[in-house]
């Protein structure tokens, strides 16, 4: 086994989650395909209510700023508009911005408000690594605060950790970033970061699948890692060479355990 060894000042290990805890697979297979099968319904439920008329706002907002974009589907005002004709747009809108695998705080946000149901009724529980909650653990009794930054909203990262088949987890993790912080191939988002929990970028150590990711974080100083993982995309022989790459969790050595 390759054993990657943390740097002495990292006090901080920030986890990605699609491809890095979780199979992407998990994502791909169950919980995009949730959404799409049902946001239609979920909209003509939940129209008149404040949360999903926020979540539709920013869908709009986002559909003006993609408008250079080939096929973005615009999202008419309220006024002058048929309500189905609008909830269609909506419905068009997201499938387009899956269909690019966008990661959107505002695709974001109505997902994750979507998985709130489908986890809270006990329909949905998301899967870890099986090394995941063991090195958390490890990593938490030597001393390590552990945090998440994942596209998917502060929100549905609580749904999957509340709600996983290893059980409510969520309390292994001190705290959680989402894109509202920044995007994850901006080296800014790691800055703002490591202000957010009060110490410095090199005090961090970050474990993603995306070199893009991975990259940026460097650029800010934070150490990185990159996951590899059944089901990820592959590396290049440059990334292969460039990066520390792990297989498990279990493959990190902390000098202090
Ligand atoms: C709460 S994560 C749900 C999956 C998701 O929507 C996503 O975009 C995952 O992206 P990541 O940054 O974790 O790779
Ligand atoms: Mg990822």
């Amino acid at each position: 086994m390759v054993v990657v060894s943390v740097p002495a000042e990292v006090t901080v290990i920030l986890l990605d989650i699609e491809g890095t805890t979780t199979p992407i697979a998990f994502v791909k297979d169950t919980l995009f395909p949730y959404i799409k099968e049902n946001v239609k319904e979920y909209l003509q439920t939940h129209w008149d209510e404040e949360e999903c008329q926020e979540d539709v706002s920013l869908l709009r907002k986002q559909a003006e700023e993609d408008a250079h974009l080939d096929g973005v589907v615009p999202i008419p005002m309220a006024s002058g508009s048929d309500l189905q004709q609008m909830i269609q747009a909506v419905v068009d809108n997201v499938y387009w911005q899956m269909s690019h695998d966008r990661k959107t705080t505002a695709l974001k946000q109505l997902q994750g408000h979507m998985w709130k149901a489908a986890f809270t009724a006990g329909r949905m529980k998301a899967e870890f690594f099986s090394d995941v909650v063991p090195a958390v653990k490890r990593w938490r009794e030597a001393g390590m605060k552990v945090y998440i930054y994942s596209s998917g909203s502060v929100e549905a990262q609580k749904l999957l950790f509340g709600h996983s088949t290893e059980g409510d987890i969520l309390e292994l993790i001190d705290g959680h970033f989402d894109t509202k912080i920044g995007h994850k191939v901006e080296s800014e988002s790691y800055r703002k970061i490591a202000d957010s929990i009060g110490c410095l970028t090199n005090n961090i150590l970050f474990l993603t699948d995306v070199t893009l990711e991975a990259s940026a974080a460097e650029e800010a100083d934070v150490h990185v890692a990159v996951v590899v993982r059944p089901g990820n995309a592959g590396l290049t022989d440059d990334e292969k060479t460039y990066y520390n790459l792990i297989t498990s969790f279990s493959e990190l050595y902390l000098p202090s355990t």
